[in-house]
C-alpha cells in the first residue's frame, strides 16, 4: 500500500471516521443533580445519526465524564459493533484503570496535568519515552489500539514509532486558530508534511482539537491519510441549535466534501 495515501475506504467505509465526544454533555449535565443531559442518550442520537465512534476524556478531577458514564458508554457501544470508542487520557494518572477494565478500541494518551483547562499540546519526544513505553505495551498487550496525541512534528514520528504506537492524533488547535487567516496554508503544510511522515512509518493518523464544520473539509482535503477525527465541543454547541442527528449529520457532509471532486 502507498504510505502516502489511505486506503480508499477507512474501516468504516469512508475515508474519515467521525467519533464524537461528549465530554460537553457531561459538563452541562453536572451543573445540576438532575441526570439530564444523558450522556448515553447523546451517544446514542449521534450513533443513530451515522457517527463512527464515541470518544471521552475522564479527566482525574470529573469536571465532564465520570467513571460511570466510561462504563455506561461502553455497555452502550457493544449494542453498536461497527462503532469505536476511543478513551483519552494521561496514562500516568486514571486513564490505565479504564483501560484495563473497559479494553476500548482505542486508547489516546494525551499530556495533559490533572488541573489542566484544557488539552493543548503533544506529547514532548524523548523526554516522555521512557514512562510512555511500558503503558503501551501494556495496552497493546490488552488488544487496545493507542493513538498519541501529539503536535505537528514530522521529526518526532520515528520515535513514536519506536515507542510501538499505532497511530497520532494530531493536536489540531493552532490550524483550527490560523484557519480564515493568512497564516492558514503555513500551518496546514506543517500537518501535512507530519502526517506523510507518519504515514511513511506506517502509523495511522488521527485528529482533533478545535474542529468544526468551517474548518474540517479543508482540513481533511490538504492531510493525507486522516482515519479518524475526533469531535466535540464545536459539535456538541451546533447541537444546541441544530440538535444531535441533523449535527451529525452535517459534520460528516463536511467530511465527504473533502473526499469528492472539486
Ligand atoms: C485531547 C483533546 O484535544 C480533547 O479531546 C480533550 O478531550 C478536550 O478536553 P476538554 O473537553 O476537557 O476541553
Ligand atoms: N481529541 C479531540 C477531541 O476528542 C475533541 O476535541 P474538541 O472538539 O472538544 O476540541
Amino acid at each position: 500500500m502507498n504510505p502516502l495515501v489511505a486506503p480508499e475506504a477507512g474501516p468504516h467505509g469512508q475515508r474519515t471516521a467521525l467519533s464524537v465526544n461528549v465530554n460537553k454533555v457531561a459538563l452541562l449535565r453536572n451543573t445540576r443533580h438532575l441526570g439530564i443531559p444523558s450522556v448515553a442518550k447523546a451517544a446514542q442520537l449521534c450513533l443513530e445519526a451515522g457517527a463512527q465512534g464515541i470518544t471521552v476524556h475522564p479527566r482525574p478531577d470529573e469536571r465532564h465524564i465520570r467513571a460511570h458514564d466510561v462504563r455506561e458508554l461502553a455497555d452502550l457501544l457493544k449494542a453498536w459493533p461497527q462503532a469505536e470508542y476511543n478513551i483519552e487520557g494521561n496514562p500516568t494518572q486514571n486513564l490505565m484503570d479504564f483501560v484495563r477494565e473497559i479494553r476500548p478500541h482505542q486508547v489516546t494518551f494525551v499530556p495533559d496535568a490533572e488541573d489542566q483547562f484544557t488539552s493543548d499540546h503533544g506529547w514532548n519526544l524523548p523526554a516522555d519515552m521512557a514512562r510512555l513505553k511500558p503503558l503501551i505495551a501494556e495496552c497493546k498487550s490488552l488488544g487496545v489500539r493507542v493513538s498519541l496525541f501529539m503536535d505537528p512534528l514530522p521529526a518526532a514520528m520515528p520515535l513514536v514509532a519506536e515507542l510501538g504506537a499505532d497511530r497520532i492524533e494530531l493536536y489540531t488547535e493552532t490550524y483550527a486558530s490560523a484557519f480564515g487567516t493568512e497564516r492558514e496554508d503555513v500551518v496546514l503544510a506543517g500537518f501535512t508534511a507530519t502526517a506523510r511522515a507518519a504515514l511513511a512509518l506506517g502509523l495511522g493518523i488521527n485528529a482533533g482539537h478545535d474542529l468544526n464544520r468551517d474548518n474540517l473539509t479543508r482540513f481533511l482535503r490538504e492531510v493525507p491519510g486522516v482515519l479518524e477525527v475526533s469531535i466535540g465541543h464545536a459539535l456538541i454547541a451546533d447541537a444546541l441549535e441544530l440538535g444531535y442527528a441533523e449535527t451529525v449529520r452535517d459534520y460528516q457532509r463536511c467530511i465527504q466534501r473533502a473526499f469528492s471532486a472539486q
